[in-house]
């Protein structure tokens, strides 16, 4: 039998989930809810994307708040709050909405687990596959977060190098795609209810006329994880760029034992060889962002800017910040399902 979802937040990753969703028979999306109130409107933007293109298999309204296509029938609605909604018959929730929802009102809610698709220190769990998710328990772990697009892109190559070479300080710069929560033109500065993020005032200038310097979680969000990774070990902040989708992370690392660019490939090279899960992708062709669009690896390790002299290592990472992160958000979902029926 088929484990029955509702997926809160139709967003940018809501649907990027829903997307890799459909295609898995393991999995059914029950009822999407989002405070949309135009069912017209949520139809339109799962069938027609500008990052992803058209939904070949279509949605059409049906009766009753439901939408359909040939192999799917789903619930449209339309609460704020995850408690108003009817949960006979859901088995877990996708959380896409970035609402910082009560962690007591989400334990208290009537399904075996809530994936939150940010980071949270609240939550049972923060999982990034390649770092933690051998502590993952369905039998503890209720509200399980799935942490953000960047750590999930770095952890997995900073434990490698830490394992391999001990990594006694560093630091990263994420070169990250212009979000929805953005100004279009310049505008007052962008507010933080549901985001980590500080507010500042570059946050209020146009996304598409600047490159603008900002603070990012991506260190806090991977302390979450494995401790050790935590802000006084490594500096940040971040770039936001005029492009839709796909980051990179510029990351410099000093290192107790000193390598050469040989072994550090050979490093990778062995991890892109036996990994479980899809995160590491070597890649040595001479690409650009775009070319790294709707790709399901999301430590894309780039050999030709990779660079090590001595105890310092550079290293130039690619994820889809949507489309990667959302398959990490089924991956993790797979696993969860995997551990608690004891396969
Ligand atoms: N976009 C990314 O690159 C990215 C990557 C990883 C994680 N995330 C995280 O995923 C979450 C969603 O981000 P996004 O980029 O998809 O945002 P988005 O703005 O594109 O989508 C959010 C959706 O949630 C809906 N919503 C808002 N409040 C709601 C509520 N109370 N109940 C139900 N629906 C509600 C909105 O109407 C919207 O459709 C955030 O926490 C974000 O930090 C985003």
């Amino acid at each position: 039998m088929s484990t029955k979802l509702l997926l809160n937040g139709a967003g940018r990753i809501g649907k990027a989930v829903l997307k890799q969703l459909l295609e898995n028979k393991d999995f059914e999306i029950v009822i999407i809810n989002d405070i949309n109130p135009y069912i017209e409107n949520i139809v339109y933007s799962i069938n027609y994307d500008s990052t992803y293109g058209k939904l070949d298999d279509k949605f059409k309204i049906v009766e009753n708040n439901y939408i359909q296509n040939s192999k799917s029938k789903i619930k449209i609605t339309h609460f704020n709050s995850l408690d108003k909604i009817d949960l006979t018959n859901i088995d877990i929730i996708i959380d896409s909405s970035g609402k910082k929802e009560d962690i007591n009102l989400l334990k208290q809610l009537p399904v075996s687990a809530i994936f939150l698709t940010h980071p949270n220190k609240n939550a049972d769990i923060n999982v990034i596959l390649g770092a933690n998710e051998e502590k993952l328990n369905p039998s503890i772990h209720k509200i399980i977060s799935t942490s953000s697009c960047n750590a999930t892109a770095l952890l997995p190559a900073l434990k490698l190098i830490n394992d391999n070479k001990e990594i006694l300080c560093g630091d990263i710069v994420t070169i990250h795609p212009l979000l929805n929560h953005q100004r279009v033109l310049d505008g007052s500065f962008v507010g933080s209810a549901t985001r980590d993020v500080e507010c500042n005032f570059e946050f209020g200038r146009s996304s598409t006329q600047n490159i603008i310097p900002n603070k990012t979680t991506t260190i806090t969000a991977c302390s979450y994880v494995l401790e050790k990774f935590n802000k006084e070990l490594i500096s940040s902040n971040s770039l936001r760029v005029p492009t839709d989708t796909v980051g990179a992370i510029n990351v410099t690392l000093f290192t107790k034992q000193s390598s050469t660019k040989n072994e550090i490939i050979e490093l990778f090279k062995e991890y892109e060889k036996t990994q479980k899960f899809p995160i590491v992708l070597n890649n040595i062709e001479p690409l650009v962002s775009s070319d790294f669009k709707k790709e399901r690896f999301t430590t894309i390790v780039d050999f030709r800017y990779l660079e090590v002299k001595n105890n310092m290592i550079k290293l130039l990472l690619w994820y889809d910040n949507e489309w990667g992160y959302a398959s990490k958000v089924v991956e993790i979902l797979k696993y969860y399902e995997e551990i608690k029926k004891g396969k």
